[in-house]
């Protein structure tokens, strides 16, 4: 569900925006308006929606209005023109107490400076919003403890803020955003000041947070591995415009311009595409438990002119494969009637939908057979080849765009056979 919904926002810094929009609108560039009339798009014509519970990465080059649009959100800087409706609410509209109600409960902001009070203790510091915000003493102070806790700073509420490094003031940072318990934060370059090795674990540390959250984050960021790794989807921003907004495989596999190419350039997809992402759920054999047994696991897999088939149960959850020369030795055994499960292939390991092809690849790559890609509850998605793989990186050719006749190699087709 939409959580925040951008409508055709403008943002001029200047006397007279209705003068630059129309210049907007004539076609001339950022950089030519401000030539001619000394005003600055800051933000030209945004119009997006950001899901509840996603963290929504904006990225692009310096001055490309990333703090201008974020800023908009909590009318710290105020729209020129269009409107933001956030839950359900427009906000452009809001009255001044009504904002700041709305602000103090739904929204919090992270900042690249720490914004730290020196005289005030880490527990004092991360507690500051919930005291802007009103909050009785015990109740602040028990919330503020807890979001120490989130972040790890547990045991360091009583020191000060000299006595912390620099990714700890960022953590006491996020942790008074998160002691305000917002639904949407606001997070401007919030990592940018820290060490690579520190931003990453602060990333893991925001993903860990993320997953038992329905929060919304809007992170605004200029690394391209940072948007990479946390974000759902990315917006690209050039000159005010939001040129695109995809997921990281959809922004890799089709970007809209140039611009957005030349981010993205030297990126190894592998790292980005998942196995869910490309998972192929119309080629295997499947068979079911049922009532199978080896014999008419073969004749099956012989009928469709299969090697392998993957075998389920009930509930669709995945428990091996077999081929047609492991059902073949067991029929020589005399075990044609046998359940199946002495039949599996070994050193078979499912892929996960949220892999990415990076980790997976070596074992995608030397087996006979497609690898299951299964989700967090063993369900069977399907299946990913090193062809379906290679396909995907040389055309954007996946699940949901490839239609009938697709070219892949493996047969594109569904047996569904209770034995
Ligand atoms: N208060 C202001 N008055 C005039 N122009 C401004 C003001 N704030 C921002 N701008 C201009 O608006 C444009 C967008 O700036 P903004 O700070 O939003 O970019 P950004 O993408 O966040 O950049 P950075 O990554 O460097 O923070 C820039 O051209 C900037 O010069």
């Amino acid at each position: 569900m939409d959580q925040i919904i951008i409508k055709n926002i403008f943002k001029i810094f200047g006397p007279d925006p209705q003068k630059a929009k129309c210049l907007i609108d004539q076609g001339l560039t950022k950089e030519e308006i401000l030539e001619k009339t000394g005003m600055t798009v800051g933000v030209n014509n945004a119009d997006f929606s950001i899901k509840r519970g996603e963290i929504f990465v904006v990225m692009g080059l310096s001055g490309s209005g990333k703090s201008t649009l974020v800023r908009m959100f909590n009318r710290l800087i105020e729209p020129s023109t269009g409107e933001i409706h956030i839950n359900g609410q427009n906000i452009t509209t809001m009255g001044n107490k009504d904002l700041v109600k709305f602000r103090l409960k739904h929204m919090s902001m992270v900042f690249q400076s720490f914004a730290l009070m020196p005289h005030l203790t880490v527990l004092e510091n991360a507690a500051f919003g919930l005291e802007l915000a009103g909050e009785p003493k015990a109740e602040r102070s028990e919330r503020t403890a807890a979001a120490l806790s989130q972040v790890g700073l547990e045991g360091w509420e009583d020191q000060y803020p000299k006595q912390l490094s620099g990714g700890m003031q960022q953590r006491v940072g996020l942790a008074r955003a998160l002691a305000a318990d917002p639904d949407i934060m606001l997070m401007d370059e919030a990592f940018s000041a820290l060490d690579p090795l520190i931003r990453t674990e602060m990333q893991d540390e925001l993903l860990k947070l993320q997953e038992n959250s329905d929060r919304t984050i809007f992170f605004i960021s200029h690394d391209l591995d940072e948007a990479l790794r946390i974000g759902d989807r990315i917006a690209i921003m050039e000159g005010g415009r939001v040129v695109q907004v995809g997921t990281p495989e959809e922004i890799l596999q089709n970007p809209a311009d140039d611009y957005v190419r030349a981010f993205f350039r030297g990126v190894d997809p592998t790292n980005v595409i998942s196995a869910g992402e490309i998972v192929n759920t119309h080629y295997p054999t499947i068979i079911r438990t049922r009532k199978g047994d080896i014999r008419s696991a073969l004749e099956l897999l012989n009928a469709r002119d299969f090697n392998h088939g993957y075998v389920l149960n009930a509930k669709h959850q995945f428990l091996g494969i077999v081929s047609i020369d492991s059902l073949q030795e067991a029929m020589e055994k005399g075990r044609a009637k046998d359940t199946l499960e002495t039949c599996y292939l070994p050193g078979v390991k499912p892929a996960n939908v949220s892999d990415n092809m990076q980790d997976i690849l070596p074992q995608v790559a030397s087996k006979a057979f497609p690898i299951p890609v299964l989700d967090n509850d063993n369900i069977f998605k399907g299946v990913v080849s090193k062809n379906r793989f290679l396909k995907t990186l040389h055309k954007s050719d996946i699940n949901g765009h490839n239609g009938s006749g697709n070219g892949y190699e493996e047969p594109a087709q569904t047996i569904q056979t209770a034995l």
